[in-house]
C-alpha cells in the first residue's frame, strides 16, 4: 500500500520513510504542502498520508481541509505527525479533518499499529465504494456510477476540446437465450459478453451495465471513424464468439447505437439519448447492426 510522507526536515523524513519501508509500505516522500497536492493529482491511488503540521507553502492542517474537498471516489486517511504535544493541538488537528495525531518523537510500534488501523479502515471503505459503484453480476460499473462519471468526463472532455463517443449496446433477443438455456446460463453469457467487450477497449474507456441486457460505453478521444471501427469490432466479435454454458454453445448478437460529440449537444444525457435512439433504430433495421446517431441541429 502507498503512503505519502510530507515532512520538510530531511533526517526526520528519512527515518520515518525507512521504518515504513521495513513494514512493507510503498513510500512516497515530499517536502512541502504544495508537493502533496501535486503528487496526489498525479497519483490518485494514494490514500494514506502522514503529514507534518508545520511545513512550507501549505501546512498539514490546511492540507487536511484541502484533501477533504477533492472530489474522488476513494477517501484519505490522514495522520498528523508533529512535534506539538498538547491535547489542544490534537483536538484542533482532528477538528480540521485529520484522522489521527501522533507526537514526535514517536514510538515506532505506535506508528506501525496506527497505520494498520488506517489501512484497515481504507480497505473497508474501498470495499463499500466498490459495492456501491459496481454491478454485482458482471463486476463492471453500474448505471448510477456511470451517470456520475459521465457528467465529470463530459465537463473535462469539453474543456479539453477532445472528440468522444457514447455507444449503447443492446443484446439481441436475450429473452430467447434465457428461455432456451435458463436464467443462470443467461447470467453467464452476460458475464462473458462483458469480458469480451473489455478485451477490446482501452483502459481509460468507461464501460457500464445500463440495465438488464443493455450496456453503455464512453470512449474519450474518439472520432467518428474510430467510433465506427470500435463499434463494428464489438458487433462482429460478439457475432463470431462462442459463448458457453455448461458445455453448450450459445450464439448471440448485439445491436449498437453510437453518438459522437458535436457542439450542439447540450448535455451528456442528450448524447446518451441519441445513442439510445440509434440502438433502437439498429433493432428496427434487423438487429446485429451498428447505427450512428444523426447530429442535432
Ligand atoms: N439471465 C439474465 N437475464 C436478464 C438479466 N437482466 C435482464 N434479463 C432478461 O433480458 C430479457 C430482455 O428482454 P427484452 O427486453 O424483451 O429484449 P430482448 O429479448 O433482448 O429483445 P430485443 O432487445 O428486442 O432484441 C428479459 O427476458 C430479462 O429477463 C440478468 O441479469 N440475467
Amino acid at each position: 500500500m502507498k503512503v505519502l510522507i510530507a515532512e520538510d526536515e530531511p533526517i526526520s523524513r528519512l527515518l520515518t520513510s525507512e521504518k515504513l519501508k521495513s513494514w512493507g509500505y510503498n513510500v512516497i516522500e515530499v517536502e512541502n504542502g504544495k508537493e502533496v497536492i501535486e503528487t496526489i493529482e498525479r497519483q490518485p491511488d494514494i490514500q494514506l498520508c502522514i503529514l507534518d503540521w508545520e511545513m512550507p507553502e501549505i501546512d498539514g492542517l490546511e492540507l487536511c481541509s484541502r484533501l477533504r474537498e477533492i472530489d474522488r471516489s476513494g477517501s484519505f486517511y490522514i495522520i498528523i505527525l508533529t512535534s506539538k504535544h498538547k491535547a489542544s493541538f490534537m483536538i484542533e488537528a482532528l477538528d480540521k479533518g485529520a484522522d489521527d495525531f501522533i507526537s514526535k518523537p514517536f514510538v515506532p510500534e505506535e506508528l506501525r499499529v496506527r497505520l494498520q488501523v488506517g489501512a484497515r479502515i481504507l480497505k473497508k471503505e474501498n470495499q463499500l465504494i466498490h459495492a456501491a459503484e459496481s454491478d454485482p453480476l458482471t463486476g463492471i460499473l453500474n448505471r448510477k456510477a456511470f451517470l456520475l462519471e459521465l457528467d465529470k468526463i463530459w465537463a473535462l472532455t469539453k474543456r479539453q476540446k477532445q472528440p468522444f463517443a457514447i455507444l449503447m449496446l443492446d443484446i439481441d433477443h436475450f429473452k430467447q437465450i434465457n428461455d432456451k438455456f435458463g436464467h443462470i446460463a443467461g447470467d453467464q453469457v452476460l458475464k462473458q459478453f462483458c469480458e469480451l467487450v473489455q478485451q477490446q477497449i482501452r483502459q481509460y474507456d468507461c464501460f457500464a451495465r445500463y440495465g438488464g441486457e443493455e450496456f453503455v460505453l464512453f470512449l474519450p478521444d474518439t472520432d467518428v471513424d474510430q467510433c465506427e471501427r470500435i463499434a463494428e469490432r464489438i458487433r462482429a466479435t460478439t457475432e463470431s464468439n462462442l459463448f458457453t454454458y455448461d458445455g453448450e454453445h450459445v450464439s448471440m448478437t448485439v445491436s449498437i447505437g453510437a453518438s459522437i460529440y458535436y457542439e450542439n449537444y447540450l448535455s451528456a444525457q442528450e448524447m446518451l439519448k441519441a445513442a439510445d435512439k440509434a440502438a433502437y433504430e439498429a433493432k428496427q433495421e434487423g438487429r446485429n447492426k451498428v447505427v450512428l446517431a444523426t447530429l442535432p441541429f
